[in-house]
């Protein structure tokens, strides 16, 4: 079927505004659970805005789906992963400045520091994707530094407009396509929300989208257990109605 990685960054940023101790992510993790979440996704960022190592550390025994771990590929978040040992890290690029991840990992430019990472953490037992645009020289230099997965960044899809949609649509498509067929577990992730998520959740080869900032923001409104359930079920719908039979 299609799996919801539920990226409780977002839980963290509101607990940061006021520095204290609510909303409590573990608590939006283990209630994202009974809703549905197939993963928890946490990003700690080498500046700490959301996520704290704290976090992650309380997290990772409590839960009962898997922790999906994103970071930068640097030695202090790859020492933090491996006292945490979540079963799934995502290494994505980083900037300081950035409000949000503006793009792919350039595995191309960056193979002589992240080849051996992907290899440090894969004999931990751990499995490993690459944060990529979805370009196919990415996907074959992610193949090439021994990857178990890669995640498709769906940020340039989810800013399309009415030109660009299609375009952007069979991009993720033909990547995500490409990487199924080297080997490759391909998730997404990064914009998605309930208008757009649909097209992608019907792509046959991506096994998983991590979704945070739409769900987070819905459920001010609607609620934690009725944000997350709806976009479960939109996914599980797009990939029903794609896989039958016609
Ligand atoms: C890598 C990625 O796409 C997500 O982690 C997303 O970036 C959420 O974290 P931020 O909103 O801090 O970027
Ligand atoms: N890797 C993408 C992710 O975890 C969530 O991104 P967003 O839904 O917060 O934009």
């Amino acid at each position: 079927m299609i799996e919801l990685g539920v990226n409780i960054d977002h839980v963290a940023t509101i607990r940061q505004a006021r520095r204290g101790h609510e909303p409590d992510p573990l608590k939006a993790a283990l209630l994202a659970e009974e809703y549905g979440a197939d993963a928890i996704t946490v990003h700690v960022r080498e500046d700490r805005r959301h996520m704290q190592d704290d976090d992650v550390r309380r997290i990772r025994p409590m839960i009962s789906t898997r922790m999906n771990f994103e970071c930068a590929v640097v030695e202090e978040m790859i020492r933090l992963v491996e006292e945490v040992k979540p079963q799934d890290v995502c290494f994505v690029p980083e900037r300081r400045e950035e409000v949000t991840t503006e793009g792919g990992l350039d595995v191309i430019g960056g193979f002589h520091l992240i080849a051996p990472a992907v290899a440090r953490l894969k004999d931990q037992g751990m499995r490993i994707s690459l944060f990529i645009d979805p370009d196919m020289n990415q996907i074959e230099a992610a193949l090439k530094c021994g990857a178990d997965a890669i995640e498709l960044h769906t940020g340039s899809y989810a800013h399309a407009n009415t030109a660009t949609f299609e375009y952007e649509l069979a991009r993720i498509r033909k990547a995500a396509n490409f990487g199924a067929a080297e080997g490759l577990r391909v998730n997404a992730g990064h914009g998605l929300n309930y208008d757009n998520v649909k097209p992608i959740a019907a792509i046959e080869t991506i096994a998983e989208l991590n979704i945070g900032h739409s769900i987070v923001a819905n459920s001010v409104f609607m609620g934690w257990e009725a944000a997350i359930k709806k976009m479960k079920e939109l996914m599980v719908t797009a990939k029903l109605e794609a896989i039958r039979p016609r």
